[in-house]
């Protein structure tokens, strides 16, 4: 293996510290303490361990966590009804509804339900909008948390080519416009893509987020590339339950000038860029100065 490896756990440590350090000055020089609700929906396992998590990293960092568990066979219109309270309330900067909801609920319908200066997922139609245009957005986490990885090992991203293996709302499509804004030069590859390991040989960055476990391989990789692996899988191996991204990391580390691991890769980031958020919103909100490197 020659690539240095990106820490995720060490950088969203920083980041979480970060947080820390700017909401107790905001407590103490303004009495204000920022606010996270996250409406979880179901008893999906993954999802309840993720809650989990953000509710205690939330508390970790000083600010309010407000968890709000629903039954699995929630009416759209309950759900609806808890998303208007927490857009009216105050002391919720953040409101974030985990994903995946039961397939009763129309995930568009809810997310846009969401004041989108509380969307801290990204995901309202508003702040997709605000970001493709360049404006200032509140920008999905797993993409916020890779450009600011990419950023911090290469400094300027200007004219590299990156290619971003996956089309989801989610990933694929901010990840490719916050590389754009950063001026790479962008492909957006995916299943049909024809010969797409000659197309990710291409890549000075290559972000694989196919959700399709280790299909990236070593020979797919530019000698010296950088590669963000944002796919979390579980698979048996040996009759035991492991993560494994969507690249191969042995073969890829190999060729790549640098990797992000799975597990403690791009996945820690998510949260902490979640927290990141929050508290941009809150300084939104009360027309307060933004944590400086926080942000898109
Ligand atoms: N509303 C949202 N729903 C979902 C999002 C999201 O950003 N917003 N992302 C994922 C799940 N997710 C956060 O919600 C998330 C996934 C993974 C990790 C993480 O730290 N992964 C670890 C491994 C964890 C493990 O052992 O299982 C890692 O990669 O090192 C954090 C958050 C879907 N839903």
């Amino acid at each position: 293996m020659s690539a240095t490896i990106i820490d995720g756990k060490a950088f969203a440590a920083r980041i979480r510290q970060q947080v820390a350090d700017h909401v107790a000055r905001m407590k103490a020089d303004h009495g204000l303490t920022p606010g996270l609700a996250v409406v979880l929906v179901g008893e999906d396992p993954a999802s309840q361990v993720y809650v989990r998590s953000k509710g205690k990293q939330t508390v970790e960092c000083g600010m309010a966590s407000f968890e709000h568990k629903l039954e699995a066979d929630t009416s759209e219109a309950d759900l609806l009804a808890l998303i208007d309270r927490l857009n009216a309330d105050p002391a919720v900067h953040g409101i974030l509804v985990q994903l995946p909801l039961p397939g009763h609920l129309n995930s568009d319908l809810v997310i846009n339900r969401i004041d989108p200066a509380k969307d801290v997922d990204g995901f309202h139609i508003s702040n997709v909008g605000l970001l493709g245009t360049g404006q200032k957005a509140m920008v999905p986490c797993t993409p916020l948390g890779s450009l600011m990885m990419l950023r911090d090992h290469h400094g300027s991203l200007s004219g590299m080519n990156a290619v971003v293996v996956g089309r989801s709302n989610i990933v694929g499509k901010p990840m490719a416009q916050l590389l754009l804004g950063d001026s790479c030069t962008v492909t957006i590859a995916h299943s049909r893509t024809r010969d797409l390991p000659a197309v990710c040989r291409a890549a000075d960055i290559l972000v694989a987020a196919v959700g399709r476990p280790e299909m990236i391989q070593g020979d797919w990789v530019k000698p010296g590339a950088t590669v963000i692996d944002v796919g979390i899988n579980r698979v048996e191996r040996d009759g035991k339950s492991r993560l494994v991204g969507d690249v191969d990391f042995d073969s890829a580390a190999a060729v790549a000038g640098a990797i992000t691991p799975v597990p403690g890769g791009v996945g820690p980031m998510t949260i902490a860029c979640l927290l990141a958020n929050t508290l941009t919103a809150a300084c939104r909100t009360h027309g307060l100065p933004e944590p400086e490197g926080l942000t898109a």
